[in-house]
């Protein structure tokens, strides 16, 4: 098996509603899962990321476990209502300020920032005109990626315009389980498109002035048939469209899958279609998070895919009862490579929710989630070996944190936080992934 280059990166991710907490502070404005987290009944446990993991305060103690971790590259998101409070126009310098002083921070300890400008937390003084609803919602974006890419490019060499559109699109607009919480087919369709137009405006807009690389992450699920039967084999095609295909071909092709406006029948925006070849502005590389497969049987009420999930009686199972099934991993990777040519990637989400013990002397015992990673980077390396121009790993997540609608009840981090005390505790993933990185991977 080769192993992997000298070159890769071993890192962590994050993003800032999840951990920073302090949302308002130094003038910053409000995003819509600010709003959306203090809707009765949106959050379990109405929690919200008022504290998270109080990394607003605390970075430069999280930077120091970084660099415990031995990780040379950290992924992070920039929370755009820090920066922008209304979310465009004037500057917050203040907020800007956090994340100035982070890069830095970051870059003394020889950890290469990865910059998400959009994880989610959109500005509520935006959604309030409409948001991703709004046709110029893409100019919006491209207008604060611009200050950002002013303010950092001298210092930031990786960007991720936009973290998974597709579940902005279908849980913050068709389920309405995140937020902005709103539920219609069109409404999803709508969104996601004007999310792939504001992907595409910033990638524009770096060309301009950027002297690095810029991508995006996506959310990317292998979907097999729950058994031979034709129906089962023809519903997990329609959700490979659905969950892979919709969002990465008008990126990487500057079309969207024929397969689309069917799936959405009426509910498909037209105009979308004539304006679908704006999407394809060429990325750098492609970050790719990935957790399960999805094993699907047919459902002809399911909308829009018409494909309905569910789990093998014998899989084992995150805390998120997401199927643990690495070789989706090498699959994914292999038929992205096959279907859209030779694109640098990085994985930039993988991760495990273990119901882990309370630290007990100092130490967290989480051998499942040690487990988990070994078992998917092993799954890299096989990638890796098969012709995969794979760049690095971003383990989900250096810390516990507010994981959306499910408040601080699952937990993903490589250190434990105590929510109440802020207390962190590396856990032995942790400390198993330190190791692993002191001998670059090797022998794993
Ligand atoms: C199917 O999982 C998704 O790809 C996914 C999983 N996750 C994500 N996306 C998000 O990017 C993170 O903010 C979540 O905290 C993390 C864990 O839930």
């Amino acid at each position: 098996m080769i192993g992997f280059p000298t070159s890769f990166l071993w890192g962590a991710a994050t993003s800032a509603y999840q951990i920073e907490g302090s949302p308002l502070a130094d003038g910053a404005g409000a995003s819509i899962w600010h709003r959306f987290s203090r809707e009765p009944g949106r959050v379990v446990g109405g929690a919200t990321g008022d504290s998270a993991c109080d990394h607003y305060r605390r970075y430069r103690e999280d930077i120091a476990l970084m660099a415990w971790l031995g990780i040379n590259a950290y992924r992070f998101s920039v929370a755009w209502a820090r920066v922008v409070p209304d979310g465009n126009g004037t500057l917050n310098p203040k907020g800007l300020g956090f994340y100035d002083r982070l890069v830095d921070a970051l870059l003394a300890q020889g950890i290469e920032p990865m910059l998400t400008l959009y994880h989610w937390d959109l500005p509520a003084a935006l959604e309030d005109r409409g948001g991703w609803l709004n046709p110029d919602s893409a100019k919006w974006f491209g207008d604060y990626a611009q200050v950002l890419f002013q303010a950092l490019d001298d210092r930031v060499r990786l960007w991720l315009t936009l973290n998974e559109p597709w579940v902005s699109a279908v849980l913050g607009y068709l389920t309405g389980t995140h937020a902005p919480g709103r539920r219609g087919l069109r409404e999803a369709a709508l969104a996601a498109h004007h999310l792939l137009l504001a992907h595409a405006e910033a990638v524009t807009a770096y060309r301009a002035v950027g002297r690095h690389r810029i991508g995006i992450a996506l959310n990317l699920e292998p979907q097999y048939a729950a058994s031979a039967q034709a129906e089962d084999v023809e519903a997990a095609a329609r959700r490979h469209i659905y969950v892979n295909r919709w969002f990465l071909d008008p990126i990487l092709l500057g079309r969207y899958p024929a397969e689309i406006p069917q799936l959405f029948g009426a509910d498909w925006p037209r105009r979308a279609l004539q304006r679908a070849g704006l999407i394809r502005a060429p990325i750098d590389f492609l970050g790719v998070n990935y957790y399960s497969r999805a094993l699907v049987v047919d459902d002809p009420s399911g909308r829009p895919a018409r494909g309905r999930l569910v789990k093998r009686r014998d899989a084992q199972l995150t805390a998120m009862g997401w199927e643990i099934f690495p070789q989706g991993l090498t699959e994914m990777l292999l038929w992205i490579r096959r279907e859209y040519g030779e694109l640098p990637v990085y994985i930039t989400e993988n991760g495990a929710a273990c119901n882990d013990p309370l630290p007990e002397r100092g130490r967290v015992l989480d051998p499942g989630r040690a487990r988990f990673l070994g078992r998917h980077l092993i799954a890299a390396q096989e990638a890796l070996g098969r012709g995969v121009d794979l760049r690095g790993y971003f383990a989900w997540s250096l810390l516990d944190n507010f994981e959306w609608a499910y408040g601080y009840s699952k937990r993903f981090g490589l250190i434990h936080v105590d929510f109440a005390t802020q207390r962190r505790t590396p856990k032995m993933s942790a400390r198993f992934y330190r190791n692993l990185i002191c001998r670059g991977g090797a022998n794993l």
